[in-house]
């Protein structure tokens, strides 16, 4: 492995693991961190994460540890894959263990409680690096499918061209094509809305209703992300591409996305409470649609899709109830 390009996966669920695969095969030396002792083992001794992604066989080169030093040293390409909620408090301990130049790659798709602020924000804060380390990877990638080696694309955003450049060669596979983009904002904004947007569109499917409903959630959605793109300076192409459009359509209609199953749930009339206490895994829409309407209003932009998530989410709202307040809003101008 002499000469290969050192990456750390912080974060061992299901698209950690699946990233790390994906980095192993595209030749780096990666080592995963887990913060379970007992799951750090089986990886490395099973070449399996059988609590996410049971069955998938990991790389033979691919090392797991619950030790962030020893994960993080030597390490060009640090990828930070926990839930978007605990970012701050796992990246404030890991901060000093980080290696000077790295860059540093989210796989979080969501927007902080309390600050609003974006997952490259977050980092940037916490550990003082300039913008231009900081990078994003968002598309359409439902982590068990890119694990099974199915054929996907996605977005590597930099506000630095050369660093997205150098970050694609490290995890450009045969299975896994990604392209460069300098729109921070948009890629992280896409990610982080269409979890909300995939939320509402479980509720309709748990509700019994069809592709109509899915295809106008869809299309609003987009709409409502771009307008609040465009009000934080996003780029309105990057929307129509993979960390927009892409990504939003594979969520919205997948029963591998967590946060659709997680809406379909409470569309069959199961409670917030119900639905978490029935998954481990993370459905960042539920957490993020709060902070994400809180832009909206900040910036003038309404977002009644997201509206109504919040509702039915946070506010006891039913999902009978959130159909009809969508369905009559004011009519107005495509
Ligand atoms: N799973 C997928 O298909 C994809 C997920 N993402 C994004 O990647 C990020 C990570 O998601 P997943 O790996 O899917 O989540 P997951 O729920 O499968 O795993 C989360 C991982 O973070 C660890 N963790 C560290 N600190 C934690 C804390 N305080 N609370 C809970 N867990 C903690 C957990 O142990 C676990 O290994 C999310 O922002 C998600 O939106 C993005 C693309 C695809
Ligand atoms: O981001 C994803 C696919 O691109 C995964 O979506 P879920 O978090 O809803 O599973």
């Amino acid at each position: 492995m002499t000469g290969a390009v050192r990456a750390a996966v912080l974060g061992a669920g299901s698209w950690g693991t699946t990233f790390a695969k994906v980095l192993a095969d595209a030749g780096c030396a990666v080592t995963l961190h887990a913060r379970r002792p007992e799951l750090a083992a089986a990886i490395t001794a099973d070449r399996e994460n059988a609590d996410y992604l049971p069955g998938v066989r990991l790389p033979e080169s691919l090392r797991a540890t619950t030790d962030a030093a020893e994960a993080l040293d030597g390490a060009s390409v640090v990828v930070l894959a926990v839930p978007s909620q605990s970012l701050r408090e796992n990246l404030t301990a890991w901060t000093p263990l980080l290696p000077p130049d790295a860059s540093l790659l989210s796989l979080m798709k969501g927007i902080e409680l309390g600050t609003t602020k974006r997952m490259s924000e977050v980092i940037c804060e916490v550990t003082g690096a300039g913008a231009d380390r900081v990078a994003v990877l968002s598309g359409p990638n439902l982590a068990r499918e890119i694990a099974e080696e199915q054929p996907a694309a996605t977005v590597i955003a930099c506000p630095d061209h050369q660093r997205a450049a150098a970050i694609q060669a490290a995890c450009l596979t045969a299975y896994f094509r990604p392209y460069t983009n300098t729109d921070m904002v948009g890629c992280e904004l896409g990610g982080a809305v269409k979890n909300v947007i995939a939320l509402a569109c479980g509720v309709a499917e748990g509700m019994g209703f069809g592709d109509n409903t899915r295809a106008s959630l869809i299309t609003r959605g987009l709409a409502e992300t771009a307008r609040l793109g465009s009000a934080l300076g996003a780029e309105l192409t990057t929307f129509a591409g993979l960390a927009g459009l892409g990504d939003l359509v594979a969520t919205c209609s997948s029963p591998l996305s967590r946060n659709r199953t997680f809406g379909e749930k409470l569309g069959r009339g199961m409670s917030l409470e119900e639905v978490q206490r029935s998954t481990r895994q993370t459905a960042e829409g539920v957490k993020s649609c709060r902070p994400v309407l809180e832009l909206g209003l900040a910036h003038g932009v309404e977002m009644p899709i997201t509206e109504a998530v919040v509702r039915v989410c946070h506010e006891g709202v039913t999902a009978a109830q959130m159909v009809k307040e969508i369905m009559s809003r004011e009519a107005k101008a495509e």
